[in-house]
């Protein structure tokens, strides 16, 4: 029943492209700022991302920080957050490093048109969640998610999954990192992608937070209903 609350957490240029035009991952963050996303992973109860980010950029998605995963350990939690792959065709690798990095649960979603030797091949190392026919659907996972106990979800991208979820209503608050680079490029990520909205039908946001962090700034939204 219901949702997790769902936040996105991004870094991109100042001209707004969280990677290259190769989708090549770009240190855009500093270590202050690569920290706060760790605590945000910390005090999460699940992290998700796109299979095209796990193709781009073959995340491990743990927490870095041992003292963090040592607190998690004494609440009773495991050391990572559970680690979530929207991925339509499971097309995942099962030598993707979300499943060879660090302790915890991982989940692959699909959808009933992922092939089944491939969906078996990964029951074996993640727990598998079919929605959708042709492709995920993501309305349907927030609630599968959250009837396992998933009450705090960060999704870290990328462009194609943060557009989905946006577009169907599922996010509640927006945090970018902008840092001090320009990337350009037509066909670079940006923060939210997909076919974009009309004129009627964008998201207004409340800033809740400016901070200027080393070089970057950090803005953290509230999305309007
Ligand atoms: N700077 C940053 O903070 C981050 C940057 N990135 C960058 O983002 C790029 C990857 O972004 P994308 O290629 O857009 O891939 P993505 O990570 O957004 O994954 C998109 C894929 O998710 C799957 N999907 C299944 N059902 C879906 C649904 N209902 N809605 C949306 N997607 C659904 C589809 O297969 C789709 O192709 C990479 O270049 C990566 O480096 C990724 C994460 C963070
Ligand atoms: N927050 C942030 N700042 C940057 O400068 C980045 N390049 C990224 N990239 C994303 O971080 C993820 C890496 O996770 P692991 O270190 O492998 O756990 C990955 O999804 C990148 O796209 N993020």
């Amino acid at each position: 029943m219901g949702r997790p609350f769902v936040f996105i957490n991004s870094a991109m240029s100042a001209d707004g492209k969280i990677s290259t035009r190769e989708r090549k991952q770009v240190r855009i963050s500093g270590d202050i700022d690569f920290d706060r996303m760790d605590a945000l992973r910390a005090g999460s109860d699940a992290i998700m991302v796109g299979i095209g980010t796990v193709l781009a950029d073959d995340p491990s998605l743990t927490v870095k920080s041992e003292k963090r995963r040592a607190e998690r350990k004494q609440a009773g939690l495991e050391e990572n957050p559970i680690r979530i792959v929207i991925d339509s065709k499971a097309r995942i690798s099962p030598d993707a490093d979300i499943f060879k990095k660090g302790k915890g649960r991982r989940i692959v979603i699909v959808s009933e048109s992922a092939p089944s030797s491939k969906v078996r091949e990964l029951g074996d190392i993640a727990t598998v969640i079919v929605a959708g026919r042709d492709k995920v659907d993501l309305v349907a996972s927030m609630s599968k998610i959250r009837d396992i106990g998933v009450r705090r979800l960060m999704v870290e991208g990328g462009a194609t999954l943060n557009w989905g979820m946006v577009s169907s209503g599922l996010v509640d608050e927006i945090y970018t990192f902008v840092g001090n680079l320009l990337m350009g490029g037509i066909t670079s990520p940006t923060l939210i992608d997909g076919e974009g909205f009309t004129e009627e039908e964008t998201i207004k946001l409340d800033l809740m937070e400016a901070e200027k962090i080393e070089e970057g700034v950090l803005l953290k939204w509230k999305l309007l209903p």
